[in-house]
């Protein structure tokens, strides 16, 4: 049998098309009577244009692209968070998505709110004890963690939200920027976890503008562009022709 026709694919999009409506503000909107305010001050940004992809088990595609192209969406998107205008997502496994914004409590200790991620995670108590004492030693956090996370600096709190999330396999993890925000050395450790997960047949997707986490965890990449595919291909080469067209 062909190689390919042996891998099992873990996420296929399929033309996708994602839209926001919002309204506009300000003067402009505010001199309008209010009915055609309402009329005309809808925006609608069109943040997906038909993408399709299919993802096999065992990738990491890393998602590059400039400000507002998009990425962001689709990783909302194929987390089910964002539903399409058009098109769909199919996913073996709920995808997981780790973003810097995932919701923990500010006011909370660390430890706390190692309890609150791992039980939001799907552990049992039991399991979230057993894993604590790694996920603490992981963030580098140990002397901090008693102390509420609102007096983390940013990284820290990325360091954290990272290392909770890692304590739970997933067989579809999407990862938002949350390694930019964290220093070299936790940005190796991390993106070693993320190539270990790959290699127990997990699909990971890693949004950021780090063109060297990309290159060294991703075995694809996908460039997004003004809400299109612009390219999907082996990683050193998509790199390339997007650092030639900035
Ligand atoms: N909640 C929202 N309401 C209205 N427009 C939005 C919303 N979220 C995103 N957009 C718009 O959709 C487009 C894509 O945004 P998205 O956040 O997906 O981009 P991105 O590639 O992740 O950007 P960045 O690299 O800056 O994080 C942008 O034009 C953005 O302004």
């Amino acid at each position: 049998m062909d190689a390919l026709e042996t891998r099992r694919p873990t996420v296929v999009v399929d033309g996708l098309e994602v839209e926001y409506r919002s309204f506009a503000s300000g003067k402009a909107a505010a001199d309008r009577p209010s009915l055609l305010r309402r009329q005309r001050g809808v925006r609608v940004v069109h943040a997906l244009k038909g993408v399709s992809f299919r993802v096999d088990e065992g990738e990491s595609i890393g998602v590059i692209g400039h400000n507002g192209s998009g990425k962001s969406t689709l990783m909302r998107a194929i987390a089910g968070l964002q539903s399409p205008a058009a098109g769909a997502v199919y996913a073996s496994a709920r995808p997981a998505l780790l973003g810097v914004n995932a919701a923990l409590i500010p006011d909370l200790s660390g430890d706390k709110n190692i309890t609150l991620g791992g039980l939001a995670l799907g552990l049992t108590p039991e399991e979230v004890e057993a894993a604590r004492e790694e996920i603490v030693e992981f963030s580098g956090l140990a002397e901090f963690i008693d102390l509420p996370m609102k007096t983390y600096s940013s990284g820290m709190q990325a360091r954290l939200r990272f290392s909770i999330a890692m304590a739970r396999h997933h067989q579809i993890l999407l990862v938002d920027e949350a390694l930019a925000v964290g220093d070299k050395e936790f940005r190796a450790k991390s993106e070693q976890r993320i190539r270990d997960m790959r290699d127990q047949a997990s699909t990971v997707f890693l949004v950021s503008h780090s063109m060297s986490s990309i290159r060294d965890t991703c075995t694809r990449v996908l460039w997004i562009d003004h809400g299109e595919l612009r390219m999907d291909g082996e990683p050193k080469a998509v790199v390339k022709a997007y650092n030639a067209s900035r």
